[in-house]
């Protein structure tokens, strides 16, 4: 299943410079390690902003909570999930 997801972070201006760059890393590496697995499809950030939209394909909503909900940014981030399913009109067979 794919989902759109668009997450903004919103780190408290109050965390220490060194904590932040952290836990940044981290998200790096675990975000990684998922576009790796093709389960993170896309990732793109909104331009002018610190937010990303992105497209998950993971096998159902249970899974999509799992992955997200480990990101260790996750407590940092508004997050807003869409469904998709396929369009009748796209050319894109695998609908890369
Ligand atoms: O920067 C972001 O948009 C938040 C998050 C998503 C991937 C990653 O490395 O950080």
């Amino acid at each position: 299943m794919l989902f759109h997801v668009e997450m903004t972070v919103k780190l408290p201006p109050s965390m220490p410079a060194e904590q932040a760059a952290e836990i940044k890393a981290t998200e790096k590496a675990y975000s990684q390690e998922l576009q790796r697995s093709g389960k993170w499809r896309h990732l793109w950030r909104v331009a002018g902003s610190y937010s990303n939209v992105s497209i998950f394909d993971v096998e159902d909503n249970t899974e999509l909570q799992e992955l997200v909900s480990n990101l260790p940014l996750f407590p940092y981030m508004e997050i807003s999930v869409k469904p998709l399913c396929r369009h009748p009109s796209s050319v894109r067979e695998d609908d890369s």
